[in-house]
């Protein structure tokens, strides 16, 4: 490191002291925090952004946003290259320099990781870092924290892109990696266009205008909302309703949002008897999480939830039976044939009677741990991947290989057989690529493809939701002493410590018809989840209520 560039460090990073007395880590979504002691981690997460595009020689994102946390709270994430999460073994260093406690000690990590990763700092190849927000008041001045960490490197170049939805950022920064335009605009076009190629591909028959072209979308008061303002202006035959966007004066995840409507399975706010039968979705606060539900009756606040493992099952059902027209009559292993693999991912958390449903389709499941960077990567090893959390984040992945055979398969069709089923399959696959988010979980793009299918299937939303019913589960949190002492395995389904409870829990499942039970630490909060499936909610309640007490015995404030 020359003395310009360590002399730049130490100025720039005397205005940016970290706060006293906390630690922080980056977890499964990047920092976060209560947005007043996070300008140190933001200006410093800037730097690291700077590195990264400087180790990759590629654009890199910097989103700030804390997703569905309340509006006081606040984070900092960084999108790869690839516009997928930030590389794993980048974590550790993530947190080290967080937590440098001053200026001196943050240039001797950066220096000594500079010549670790081979990096120069000459600026004589200069890189540009993306930066975004979502709508929190926050989120102004932390970004001019990131701009600075950015500006301390002399050759990163910072670009301010303003508000914009998590899933926007990182398909921006995939966009431009692969030398595709990647404006706002052109993010809307090719969402708009793919949806209407997908509408133009459906079957014409009467069971399609059987469905409701009207949905309601509830935008958790955040950034989704605005965006879907924009997009529902460029489609056609769908006529959305946006509720709850942010401009009406509620409060950001108040009451609102995808993560509220499927942990609480109540009404969000602003919607009620009105919306009885009527198809409704909700997105949470950065818009990478999409759930449906549906207001069964005038008489209570419930809903019923049509979750991500329903998103995920009707994914699926389309995916598979594209794939089987469009391999009719070819043999897979002839010339022109592909054999296509298909796989679903899932977590834990998945609901019991997705999995089995799944499987029954002839599918293959498999489970990773809890977090996005985790499911993405499993989902990559796939021709096409799909997967989803049950909270709503998820996407289908398509390999280059696929993507490349596709292509030569549809040119090939359109010139013997065009207007066939089977060319039709081959388009309406190529289109599910272009409008799904291959970056990440994007709600937006989310919306628009699960309206897509169900015009195609000539579904009602209630004809969805009865794929398969749903067991009952509750998902409960408890405050620990130390969340690290539970250490899980086979994706999280077994708590190999502290010794004794997984047994302490098998024996309450056991006593529970149906009953499955797990607990873990979270990565983003303080505490342990606890989740339980049982045959009756009434039995889910008690499994899980039962396994926390087991949790705070084991290693509850009680217990030490
Ligand atoms: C049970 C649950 O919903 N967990 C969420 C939550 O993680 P935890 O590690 O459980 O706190 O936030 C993650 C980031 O948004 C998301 O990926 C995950 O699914
Ligand atoms: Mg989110």
């Amino acid at each position: 490191m020359n003395e310009d560039q360590r002399l730049l460090f130490l100025s720039s990073s005397s205005h940016f002291p970290p706060p006293q007395g906390v630690k922080l880590s980056y977890g499964t979504s990047g920092f976060r925090a209560d947005a007043s002691i996070l300008q140190s981690t933001v200006y410093r997460v800037g730097i690291l952004a700077a590195l990264r595009a400087l180790k990759t020689q590629s654009v890199i994102g910097l989103m700030i946003t804390a997703s569905h946390n309340e509006v006081s709270d606040n984070g900092v994430k960084v999108a790869d290259p690839s516009g997928g999460m930030l590389s794993q073994d980048w974590e550790p260093f993530a947190d080290t320099l967080a937590n440098a406690r001053d200026p001196q000690h943050l240039v001797e990590l950066i220096a000594e990781f500079v010549k670790k990763e081979n990096i120069t700092l000459d600026g004589a190849k200069p890189v540009e870092i993306l930066l975004a927000r979502d709508t929190r008041p926050s989120g102004e001045f932390l970004l001019e924290a990131a701009k600075q960490g950015i500006g301390s490197i002399i050759g990163a170049v910072a670009l301010d892109m303003g508000i914009l939805t998590t899933p926007q950022l990182h398909w921006m920064v995939r966009a431009r990696n692969g030398g595709v335009k990647a404006s706002e605009t052109d993010y809307f076009k090719r969402l708009s266009s793919s949806f209407r190629c997908l509408v133009d591909l459906s079957p014409s028959g009467t069971h399609a205008n059987n469905v409701d072209d009207k949905l309601v979308v509830d935008g958790a008061n955040g950034v989704g909302g605005e965006k879907l303002e924009i997009l529902k202006t460029m489609l056609n035959g769908l006529a959305i309703e946006v509720r709850n966007s942010g401009k009406e004066g509620g409060v950001l995840n108040e009451g609102v949002g995808a993560d509220y409507v499927q942990k609480e399975k109540v009404v969000p706010f602003s919607f009620g008897s009105q919306d009885v039968g009527i198809r409704c979705a909700s997105l949470d606060g950065d818009a990478d999480r999409l759930v449906y539900f549906v207001v069964p009756s005038t008489s209570s606040n419930k809903i019923e939830l049509v979750d991500g493992d329903k998103i995920l099952s009707l994914f699926a059902i389309f995916i598979k039976e594209q794939l089987s027209i469009l391999n009719k009559e070819i043999d897979v292993k002839a010339e022109n044939g592909y054999q296509c693999r298909l796989g679903i991912v899932q977590t834990a958390y998945a609901n019991g009677a997705s999995t089995d449903y799944l499987k029954q389709l002839g599918l293959e499941v498999t489970f990773t741990p809890t977090g996005v960077k985790y499911l993405h990567e499993k989902a990559a090893e796939y021709d096409i991947g799909i997967y989803f959390e049950a909270n709503g984040h998820g996407t289908i992945l398509f390999s280059e290989q696929f993507l490349c055979w596709l292509k030569a398969r549809t040119t090939e069709l359109s010139d013997v057989a065009k207007g066939s089923e089977q060319h039709k399959a081959a388009l309406r696959l190529l289109a599910v690529s272009e409008l799904i988010n291959q970056a990440i979980g994007d709600a937006l793009s989310g919306v628009l493809l699960v309206e897509a299918i169900l015009k195609y299937m000539g579904w009602s939303i209630q004809r969805w939701n009865e794929l398969y019913q749903d067991l009952p589960s509750r998902q409960l949190k408890v405050k620990v002493v130390d969340r690290s002492a539970v250490v899980t395995a086979n994706a999280e389904t077994v708590a190999v410590t502290p010794p004794g409870i997984q047994e302490a829990i098998n024996a309450e499942a056991a006593e529970h018809p149906r009953g499955r039970c797990f607990i873990r630490p979270s990565g983003t909060e303080d505490v342990i989840r606890v989740y339980a499936e049982a045959s009756s909610q009434d039995a889910a309640d008690n499994l899980a209520q039962s396994v926390a007490k087991l949790v705070d015995q084991f290693l509850g404030f009680g217990s030490s």
